[in-house]
């Protein structure tokens, strides 16, 4: 593996599902791999589990870790090619990419979707400089319409709690009072739609995401028929992709709830983190049995230091 940009990076999901359960087993088996090689983490975004749980993956293979906010702690970054920089970025990516470059071996990048410009942001116009000018392998932290690590541990967690040869898994959207990404949801799609799931969608006229995303799964407007029977309800806010970045309604109807979950098949309560409760989720399903939130968070370690293995393997 050169690249974790997307799902299209993996040639075989069920052997680095499996691989990342194996480090889960033995987490330091592969800590020679990655002596005296360094990964570079940059945040365009806020991050806790992206950010920590990274860094505890490169650590257990051995690597060395730096991380910088951009704007923060690095200077701002210009990303528009040919623009006279007489604005507020004292950096173009062009430099600033081939420089960290020449210290780290591995370079992961944060980018949010700044959805105002939908073709910009689906042409993953950040990941595609970085991978450009880097000259290193760039791995995803969450760019703007995919999170690869997020749904590498979804599965990895499916993996770890299904109890059926092929579950019932529910991607149903959920209130939020600002516009977020659609990125975690993109991903999700792209991914269950690649693994042995029955897989539904569920979501308010509007909020349709894209067709290159959601690919087959069914999509069915009405949330409680989407829930009926399931094994796995993860839940996810997105802003409309159609009427780009628009927070087309709050109804708080889609609130995931003690008696939604009642529709399940005793299904499991999934969510990236973070996660805004009585808002999205209520307490009492948060709180609950059903829910495996931090255990899905647990799982990020292991995402990560698989991909980061397969990485390493291949620099040598
Ligand atoms: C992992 C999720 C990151 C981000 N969440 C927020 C709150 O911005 C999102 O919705 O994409
Ligand atoms: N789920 C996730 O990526 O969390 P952070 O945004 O805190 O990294």
């Amino acid at each position: 593996m050169q690249h974790f940009i997307s799902v299209h990076d993996v040639t075989d999901i069920d052997a680095l599902v499996q691989e990342g359960l194996r480090h889960k087993q033995s987490p330091f088996a592969f800590e020679h791999l990655g002596k005296h090689k360094t990964i570079g983490l940059l945040f365009f975004n806020q991050s806790l589990r992206t950010r920590l749980s990274t860094q505890r993956a490169a650590q257990n293979l051995g690597m060395n870790t730096m991380a910088l906010n951009v704007g923060q702690d690095s200077w701002g970054l210009e990303l528009e090619e040919g623009v006279v920089m007489d604005g507020n970025n004292a950096e173009h990516v062009k430099e600033a990419a081939a420089v960290m470059g020449k210290y780290c071996d591995i370079l992961a990048v944060r980018a949010f979707a700044g959805l105002q410009d939908r073709e910009k942001d689906y042409a993953e116009t950040v990941m595609t400089q970085f991978k450009k000018y880097a000259g290193v392998p760039i791995v995803n932290l969450e760019s703007a319409t995919r999170h690869p690590l997020q749904s590498l541990a979804d599965c990895i967690t499916i993996e770890e709690y299904k109890t059926t040869a092929r579950p019932k898994v529910v991607l149903t959207w959920a209130p939020h009072f600002k516009a977020l990404p659609q990125a975690v949801a993109n991903s999700f799609c792209e991914w269950m739609n690649r693994r042995d799931v029955e897989f539904v969608v569920t979501h308010p006229e509007g909020y349709e995401l894209s067709p290159n995303y959601v690919g087959n799964a069914k999509v069915i407007y009405n949330q409680d028929e989407a829930f009926a029977g399931a094994d796995f309800i993860y839940a996810k806010n997105w802003s409309s992709y159609q009427n780009y970045g628009q927070v087309l309604t709050r109804d708080a109807s889609w609130m995931i709830t003690k008696q939604k979950m009642e529709l399940t098949n005793n299904g499991k309560f999934m969510h990236c983190l973070p996660v805004r409760r009585n808002m999205k989720v209520t307490d009492e399903v948060l709180d609950s049995e059903q829910s495996i939130v931090i255990e899905q968070a647990g799982n990020r370690v292991w995402s990560a230091q698989a991909v980061l293995k397969r990485i390493l393997e291949e620099l040598g």
